[in-house]
């Protein structure tokens, strides 16, 4: 029995919306039971998640394999859905895998990717599911190219702060503007290449000011997740900066060393006009990995490929 393991992701990180996206360690599991003559789907993720042909996870392994035989799958997912944090994307991943591993399809890592982002639609928040840690990637539509570069793993920790209400991607998607002010492109796009450098030179006190420079998107979904500017305002009293409204929201992420997440969280926690929870997550270094639960054992881990 075959069990697929994989990682839930913050995209964006303030200006680099739809490019960059980083993989944080919660986790979706699907485990691979018998054959049977429909699809069985046992889940954990409440009544409104099909479990049926009609799941997303088997939906998408049928479009990518539509001879797949039906099986009883068991999928555990701690990752929140519509919350920002990549639920969708990583049940997207997870149904390519699956019908890779049912069919043998032996696709490569560089082919679930694309398959994954041409129905996706942006590569952000699916290329950290495969490869894991920081990743800065870019999709061609036209011509189906996809370029992507992995960053170096910071180690940080991650304070999210989880609302206690769903925003889909599509409705967050649709509060942005048609056109921005040319010199807001100019903040953000400086902000972005910023942020890229103090990543490299592990400047994380520069990389954690630019994430809060963004001027494409947040202004325009602060209305839909006020509790942003509030977290921030809150981080800034003690001197901490790198809070970014995770993918589309309204989940809001903020990075530093575990001592300062732990004070932010419990300011969080005091303060009785927020409606959701809060946790401290780490970034995961690796992608997606795939367990054959009767040996026990790793047979097939991805690693950096990039
Ligand atoms: N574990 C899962 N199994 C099946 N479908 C899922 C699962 N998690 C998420 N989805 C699908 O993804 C949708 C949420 O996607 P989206 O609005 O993009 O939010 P998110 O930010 O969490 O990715 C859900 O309504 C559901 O259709
Ligand atoms: N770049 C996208 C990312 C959406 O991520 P999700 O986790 O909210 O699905 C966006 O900002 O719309």
């Amino acid at each position: 029995m075959y069990k697929i393991k994989v990682p839930a992701c913050s995209s964006n990180l303030g200006p680099g919306f739809d490019t960059l996206g980083i993989a944080l360690n919660l986790y979706l599991t699907v485990e691979i039971g018998e054959e049977t003559d429909e699809w069985i789907v046992e889940h954990n993720n409440g009544r409104y998640i099909p479990t049926d042909h009609h799941n997303y996870i088997v939906k998408t392994a049928l479009s990518v394999a539509p001879d797949l035989t039906p099986h009883h799958i068991i999928i555990h997912s701690d990752i929140p859905v519509a919350r920002g944090l990549g639920s969708s994307s990583s049940a997207l991943v997870a149904g390519i895998v699956l019908a890779n591993l049912i069919n043998k399809m032996e696709l490569s890592n560089e082919e679930i990717l694309k398959k994954a982002v041409a129905i996706e639609g942006h590569p952000d928040n699916v290329a950290p599911i495969v490869y894991g840690g920081l990743i800065s990637a870019m999709y061609f539509h036209k011509r189906e190219e996809l370029i992507c570069e992995k960053l170096p793993t910071p180690i940080w920790n991650a304070l999210a702060f989880i609302p206690n209400r769903k925003l889909s991607t599509k409705v967050s998607r649709n509060a942005l503007p048609e056109q921005i002010p040319f010199w807001n492109g100019i903040r953000t796009n400086s902000a972005s290449i910023m942020l890229i450098t103090a990543l490299y030179n592990r400047d994380y006190r520069t990389a954690f000011r630019m994430m809060e420079m963004d001027l494409l998107h947040e202004p325009f979904r602060k209305e839909l997740v006020p509790e942003l500017d509030q977290i921030r305002k809150i981080a800034h009293t003690i001197g901490i900066h790198g809070t970014y409204l995770s993918g589309s929201g309204p989940t809001i992420v903020t990075y530093g060393t575990r001592e300062k997440m732990t004070k932010l969280q419990s300011l969080i926690n005091q303060d009785e006009s927020f409606n959701g929870s809060t946790r401290i997550l780490q970034v995961e270094p690796n992608g997606y990995s795939v367990t054959d639960t009767e040996e026990d054992d790793d047979f097939y881990f991805i690693k950096d490929l990039l």
